[in-house]
């Protein structure tokens, strides 16, 4: 059983929902893409002990690996210890994370017929079970300091992780489906579509209080391709899962779109019905800005190496981008993941210099 949202201790941080509903916030609000991980010595040493899915499917361990970064920097917004393979997992496939190596799926599929293999029927709820306790579980502990992001792989993304079997330089296995088998392709989509649908419905119940939708292969597709296969399923996703939602009476929660190198998709996904445009870091912010409707809550987007630089670079870095974002409807971010073994000083030093602008 979930708890119920009145259950949970009272929000003390609410900047990045007040930018996210079109308010001025108190500060620019800041979180990090992949704040909890490998870059944090208190990660790597719990790590030592424990298999990525183990922590994953552990609410104790994965609440405890949420709340590191937030005991230790002064973030506006915490995002749960979960991964986006989950769900292929959900869907009875082997996903395996390879120290070095990343994540690898040792069957994947490889014609339309392997589908079949695949339960679309699977009762999300259970199969998802370890993650959706650890929202509920880190909503309570985190006493309220800050709001918590849930999240999902979008379908296209989650449909080349299951072709390529893992990471991919060009994603060309996956992307030849959606030329040899468009209807197929299509149909796999769908499918993906809806059980993420139903993901994201249960981690809001869970106590998710945004939810961020990454396409993070958005980068591999032509515009014609992604306006065929991503955008109408990405429309579909936030339509229903507000519709679902508000027709069991619980409240929306923000969501924000994250579709790493659609710059050709910019001002589509800003008009997509999302409360935020999440931009990698390979998109000057002037340009942002003026490809996205006007008005349209931005996040991101520094680049994530920026950080290896010295303190006074990373100031500067930030400083300099915030000026070309502006300060209003903007949640600052990096434009990817933050990289493992960046220095922890760096970090503050970004959080430091996001929070020094006056609003
Ligand atoms: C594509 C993707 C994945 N996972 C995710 C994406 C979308 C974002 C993006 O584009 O980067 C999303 C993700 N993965 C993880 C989170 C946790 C929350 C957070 O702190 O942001 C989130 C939001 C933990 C993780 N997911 C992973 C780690 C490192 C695993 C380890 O400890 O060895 C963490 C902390 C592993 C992972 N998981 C994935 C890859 C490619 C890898 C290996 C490479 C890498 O580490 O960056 C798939």
């Amino acid at each position: 059983m979930s708890t119920k949202v009145e259950e949970f201790p009272p929000l003390k941080n609410d900047a990045i929902l007040k930018v996210a509903s079109g308010q001025k916030p108190h500060r620019i609000p800041i979180w990090i893409m992949r704040q909890a991980g490998r870059y944090l010595p208190e990660f790597l040493e719990i790590r030592k002990h424990h298999d990525f899915f183990e922590l994953v499917n552990n609410p104790e361990l994965a609440c405890e690996v949420t709340l590191q970064p937030i005991r230790r920097f002064d973030l506006d917004a915490s995002i749960i210890f979960s991964d986006i393979l989950v769900i292929p997992q959900a869907l009875g496939l082997e996903v395996l994370m390879k120290p070095g190596v990343g994540p690898v799926l040792p069957e994947p599929l490889r014609e339309p017929e392997d589908v079949k293999r695949l339960n679309f029927e699977v009762d999300v709820s259970i199969k998802t079970k370890g993650t959706l306790d650890a929202i509920t579980l880190t909503r309570k502990k985190l006493e309220g300091k800050v709001p918590l992001f849930g999240f999902t792989g979008a379908p296209w993304t989650l449909m080349s992780y299951m072709i390529e079997g893992g990471g991919s330089k060009t994603c060309h296995k996956a992307k030849a489906w959606l030329y040899k088998y468009p209807k197929e392709s299509h149909q796999l989509l769908d499918n993906i579509c809806e059980i993420v649908i139903q993901y994201l419905v249960l981690q809001v119940k869970a106590g998710a209080q945004l939810l961020q939708v990454f396409e993070s292969h958005a980068e591999f597709l032509s515009p014609d391709s992604f306006s065929k296969y991503c955008l109408p399923i990405l429309r579909k996703i936030v339509t229903e899962t507000n519709s679902r939602l508000k027709s069991q009476g619980i409240a929306t929660v923000p969501m924000v779109v994250f579709a790493k190198g659609g710059h050709f998709a910019i001002n589509e996904l800003s008009k997509s019905g999302y409360s935020v445009l999440g931009l990698d870091w390979t998109i000057d912010p002037t340009v942002g800005r003026k490809l996205a409707e006007p008005g349209t809550v931005l996040q991101g987007n520094m680049d994530p190496v920026a950080l290896f630089g010295d303190t006074e670079t990373v100031k500067a870095t930030a400083k300099a981008m915030i000026e070309k974002f502006g300060t209003e409807n903007y949640i600052c971010n990096l434009g990817h993941g933050i990289y493992p073994e960046t220095p922890v000083s760096s970090v503050e030093a970004f959080i430091e210099t996001v929070h020094s602008f006056q609003l």
